[in-house]
C-alpha cells in the first residue's frame, strides 16, 4: 500500500520489549553485578522512552515487560504496559529457544493489541538499550519506513535489530528477534533502511557495546548511572 493510500498524517506506536530484571543484560555480568546491571536497564530504558516519546509522530508508547518494577517505570513516564505472561526461568533460557520465541510472541500480540485499538497506526519494535538515540534519527527512520510495507533497521554489528517497523496494516510485524536476527528480517521480506543513525543503531548488550554508546554520547539517566557506577570510556565524550 503506498503512504498515498495511508492516513495522511503518520502515526506511530512504539514497542519495547524487556525481560525480566534479574536476568536482563547477562553478557555485562563481567562488569557489573545484578543490582548495578538492573539499575544501567532501567537507566537506558529511562532515555529511550524518554526520546522516542519526544518524536512528533510518535502517538503511542507500550512497554512489553513480565517485570513489575520495569511496568513501574514505564508507567511513571506516560508509556502503556502491555503485560508478557512469560517469565525467563530455568525452562525458558535463550540456548533453548525459549527467550527468543517469548519475546517474540510477546511483541506480535502486543501489535496485534495496538491495531486492533488504534486503526491504521505504525508499529514498531524498537530496543530498549539505546542510550544514545536522538529523536531525529528516529524521527527520519520512522519517515523512512512509511514508503514501503515492513522494514528494519539492522543494529551497529550489522547482525542485530535496532528497530523493525510495519507501516502497512495488511502486514503483521512478524517480529523474529534473537541472535542473527537482521538476516531472519531481512529473509522475511523486510526491508533495510539505510540512514546515518548511529545513536538508532548502537544497541548496548556488552562492554564494548557501552563504550561505543558513551563515544556517541548517551541520555543523562544513563549518564547518572554510569558516573555512579564510575564507569567511562577512553573515547567519551559529551551527549552534545
Ligand atoms: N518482554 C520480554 N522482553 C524480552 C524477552 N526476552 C528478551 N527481552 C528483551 O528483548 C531485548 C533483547 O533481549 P536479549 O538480547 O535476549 O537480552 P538482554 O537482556 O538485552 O541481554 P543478554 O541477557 O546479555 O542476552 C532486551 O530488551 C530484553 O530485555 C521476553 O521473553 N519478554
Ligand atoms: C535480540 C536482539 O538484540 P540483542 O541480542 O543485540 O539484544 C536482536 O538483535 O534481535
Amino acid at each position: 500500500m503506498s503512504t498515498a493510500t495511508r492516513s495522511v498524517a503518520p502515526r506511530a506506536h512504539v514497542l519495547v520489549a524487556v525481560k525480566e530484571l534479574h536476568a536482563a543484560k547477562t553478557r555485562l555480568s563481567g562488569v557489573f553485578d545484578t543490582d548495578d546491571r538492573t539499575g544501567l536497564v532501567l537507566s537506558m530504558l529511562r532515555d529511550t522512552l524518554a526520546v522516542v516519546s519526544d518524536v512528533a509522530t510518535v502517538v503511542g508508547v507500550t512497554v512489553v515487560t513480565p517485570d513489575p518494577a520495569v511496568a513501574r517505570l514505564a508507567r511513571s513516564v506516560g508509556a502503556n504496559v502491555y503485560a508478557d505472561p512469560t517469565p525467563v526461568d530455568a525452562e525458558n533460557l535463550p540456548d533453548e529457544g525459549g527467550t527468543e520465541h517469548g519475546l517474540n510472541a510477546a511483541l506480535a500480540a502486543a501489535a496485534e493489541h495496538v491495531r486492533r485499538n488504534e486503526s491504521g497506526v505504525d508499529v514498531v519494535a524498537l530496543q530498549a538499550d539505546l542510550p544514545s538515540l536522538r529523536g531525529g534519527e528516529f524521527g527520519e527512520a520512522l519517515a523512512a519506513a512509511r514508503t514501503g510495507g515492513r522494514s528494519v533497521v539492522v543494529d551497529h554489528h550489522g547482525t542485530g535489530t535496532a528497530a523493525l517497523f510495519s507501516c502497512d496494516p495488511a502486514i503483521p510485524l512478524d517480529p523474529r528477534f534473537g541472535p542473527g536476527s537482521a538476516k531472519r528480517h531481512l529473509d522475511s521480506g523486510a526491508r533495510p533502511l539505510d540512514g546515518h543513525w548511529p545513536g538508532l543503531r548502537t544497541d548496548v548488550d556488552t562492554a564494548d557495546d557501552l563504550d561505543a554508546a558513551q563515544a556517541l554520547g548517551v541520555g543523562p539517566a544513563t549518564r547518572a548511572a554510569l558516573d555512579a557506577l564510575e564507569h567511562t570510556a577512553p573515547s567519551r565524550c559529551g551527549n552534545e
